[in-house]
């Protein structure tokens, strides 16, 4: 019933492949193994991301792939192909070649992949999705998520811009630069995650969280498929975590315990109560708000797994073979242009009925990527404050100040 349309990646004679290449890349490091840019050709720059840039190219074979170039420099740490060497399924992005160049004297590293054209977020911007596609889109995520979580590797920084999609709607999770494999009694960088989908135990400090991060993250990006816009759209680490409880309401004391702050935490609140049924009132599906209210929970424990996500009745009848069903990829289609406000679907109703209802999301519909700290070399770095994030705002996620009045009276303050 569940069977992807993707061909079964080579996976024995890639692994061998890329291992062979890369003791080619170790033998030839004096050179840097420049020559082997030459069996490409880049096309045009399609993506842009906090330490590179990735390209539209052609290989020998004519074949489209995408390439991204990242500094390899002593003061990043890229763990991107060590995971990437690890990482084979269907749903998640598969990398083909990997060599290195000398750029206006950088090293750069250039990582070859499955040219995939679109993303979930440039989907999000065109149209409104039904429900049986989310249903299916979901699904294909949740795969990517179990492959990976079953390697204990945590991705780290799942957002729309790093879910690419085909023409036909099969699901690809892409960029494993911030991934690790997290090791139980070791401790990982808090400030790590694209904001809109950082969960709570990363935005009150915790260093020794679980993959469960991933799954606030997918929850997230659940929730924005359904009401076409991020959940919690936070301009700011404090106004983030103040946005979450909005909808879900304080956390209690053992919530905290739960979120192993990096400080003791003193939550002066009026006592927020929970708004989240109010927020997704619009949905009619209300096996998708049940899976939702066991994603978004404060305590990483009790929050569900992704086994426990799969085996929901929301995505019991998940069904890919029918992907050819749905009008929703046709919005991308040159000689079939579907307006951005167009919502009807062939295979479903819609989601909701009143977008403008909804409570929690704001305007502003810009994605902050947080996540570049992640990549740092800690010793390059001797404090988080002050870092700008990607989006041009001055950041501080670990020391929270009172949250601004914004937030219907919610402050936060340590101690
Ligand atoms: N295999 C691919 N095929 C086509 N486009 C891709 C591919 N991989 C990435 N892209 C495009 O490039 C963008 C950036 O890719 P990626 O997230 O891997 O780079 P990044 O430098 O890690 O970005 P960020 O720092 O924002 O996370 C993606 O959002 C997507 O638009």
């Amino acid at each position: 019933m569940l069977n992807s349309k993707h061909s079964e990646p080579q996976l024995i004679n890639d692994k061998k492949d890329i291992l062979i290449k890369e003791q080619q890349q170790v033998a030839s490091s004096s050179s840097l193994n420049t020559n082997k840019a030459y069996q490409y050709e880049i096309v045009k720059q399609v993506g842009q991301g906090t330490f590179g840039k990735v390209y539209e190219a052609k290989n020998q074979d004519n074949k489209r792939v995408a390439i991204k170039k990242v500094e390899k420099s002593n003061h990043f740490i890229s763990r991107e192909y060590d995971i990437l060497k690890i990482v084979q399924h269907q749903n998640c992005l598969r990398i083909l070649d990997i060599f290195y160049t000398s750029e206006e004297n950088k090293k750069m590293q250039n990582l070859v992949f499955d040219f995939i054209p679109y993303t979930l977020a440039n989907l999000l911007k065109k149209r409104q999705l039904s429900i049986n596609f989310i249903r299916v889109l979901f699904y294909q995520l949740c795969q990517a998520i179990k492959h990976i979580h079953s390697k204990n590797i945590c991705h780290r920084d799942i957002t729309p811009n790093n879910i690419l999609l085909s023409s036909k709607g099969e699901l690809t999770l892409a960029d494993f630069g911030s991934a690790k494999i997290l090791e139980p009694n070791h401790t990982s960088m808090s400030y790590i995650c694209s904001r809109y989908y950082r969960a709570p135990e990363l935005l009150v400090g915790c260093s020794n969280y679980t993959t469960k991060i991933d799954i606030w993250s997918i929850g997230c990006i659940l929730a924005e498929m359904l009401i076409g816009k991020p959940l919690f759209p936070g301009t700011n680490s404090n106004d983030q975590l103040g946005r979450i409880i909005e909808v879900l309401g304080s956390p209690t004391k053992e919530d905290m315990e739960s979120m192993k702050p990096s400080k003791p935490y003193h939550l002066q609140l009026p006592n927020i109560s929970p708004k989240f049924l109010d927020t997704l009132h619009n949905i009619e599906d209300k096996s998708v708000i049940d899976l939702l209210s066991k994603i978004f929970i404060f305590d990483p424990i009790k929050r569900a797994s992704i086994e426990e996500i799969i085996a929901h009745p929301f995505l019991r009848d998940a069904n890919l073979n029918n992907l050819e069903l749905f009008d929703e990829m046709k919005c991308f289609s040159t000689n079939n242009k579907v307006s951005a406000n167009h919502t009807s679907s062939s295979s479903s109703t819609t989601t909701i009925s009143n977008m403008n209802s909804l409570t929690s999301s704001s305007s502003n519909n810009k994605t902050a990527s947080e996540s570049y700290l992640s990549r740092l070399n800690t010793s390059a770095m001797t404090s988080t404050n002050n870092l700008k994030s990607t989006d041009g705002k001055s950041s501080n996620s670990n020391n929270i100040p009172s949250l601004n009045n914004s937030n219907n009276g919610v402050s936060i303050n340590t101690i």
